[in-house]
């Protein structure tokens, strides 16, 4: 059972865990399904006999309760296929729930490896351009795009587009832009796992100052040791539901545990 921080049944009003001002994001009761319709020429012959088009539903979030604070870094952990990414859309309000509810003080900022940039246009322009998405004004934008590019460290490939770069180039470099505005709700799926070790110090320092800066930071990583370094509190998922929730060090050996178990089981020891 997880060890939840969720609102008691009779604070489930829309703003209970909102009206106290160190809560930036309440997930209430929260479902996500998939449907997906089978095969293209399948549905073409259904369609053709009159037949209903066929699909499958996939419930990839079942029911999430989650108050999250000021301050707090929350890693999600859980095996490949047990919701988190879909967790992290709902949350970031880019993906339709289902059931429940979520609210959120501000709008999240989601930084994912598919995060859209512009292959096309310079890394320069890609900072200009998500530097505008960010609210900022012309002149805040001329001041950030040279720190931006050195932060990610492009600064020589600034004018080179960005189909020009390597995948890392371009995590860091969209971690770069996402966070020279601190956003209050930052949530990052993987992005860290794509920069090299160097990189990887930058982003987790950057981590702490957003943290500091009283922000909530989201972050969904298979890289233990990165959730362990950075985050202050852990979410284990586990087929659409909170398995665990609460302190790294221990949900981390919970969920490495399952995993050891699971092998030995898979081995038939
Ligand atoms: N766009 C989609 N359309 C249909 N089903 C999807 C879609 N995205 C994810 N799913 C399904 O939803 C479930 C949860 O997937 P999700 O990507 O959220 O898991 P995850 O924990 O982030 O996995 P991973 O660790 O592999 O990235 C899976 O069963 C997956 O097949």
């Amino acid at each position: 059972m997880a060890e939840s921080t969720a609102p008691a049944a009779q604070d489930r009003r829309p703003d209970a865990p909102l009206a106290d001002d160190d809560v930036n994001v309440w997930l209430d009761d929260v479902h996500v399904t998939y449907r997906i319709y089978e095969d293209r020429a399948l549905r073409l012959l259904d369609l053709a006999r009159g037949k209903r088009r066929r699909f499958r539903e996939i419930q990839a979030v079942r029911g999430i309760d989650l108050v999250a604070r000021r301050g707090e870094t929350i890693g999600i952990v859980g095996r490949n296929g047990s919701g988190k990414s879909t967790l992290l859309q709902a949350l970031s309000g880019l993906l339709p729930v289902d059931a429940g509810e979520v609210y959120a003080r501000s709008q999240p900022t989601l930084l994912g490896v598919g995060t859209a940039l512009q292959p096309n246009l310079s890394g320069r322009r890609n900072v200009e351009l998500g530097c505008l998405a960010l609210g900022m004004n012309g002149r805040e934008v001329d001041d950030a795009i040279p720190r931006v590019l050195a932060f990610a460290g492009v600064q020589d490939f600034g004018d080179l587009p960005l189909r020009a770069y390597s995948s890392g180039m371009r995590a860091r470099l969209l971690f770069a832009i996402a966070t020279t505005v601190i956003p209050d709700i930052l949530v990052i799926d993987e992005a860290l796992a794509v920069g090299d070790e160097e990189f990887r110090d930058k982003s987790r320092n950057r981590i702490k100052e957003l943290r500091e800066g009283a922000g909530t930071v989201f972050l969904v990583s298979h890289a233990l040791d990165t959730i362990l370094d950075t985050c202050t509190r852990v979410l284990w998922l586990h087929d659409g539901q909170l398995r665990a929730d609460g302190d790294p060090g221990q949900v981390v050996d919970q969920y490495k545990a399952d995993v050891e178990d699971r092998r030995r089981r898979a081995a038939g020891g």
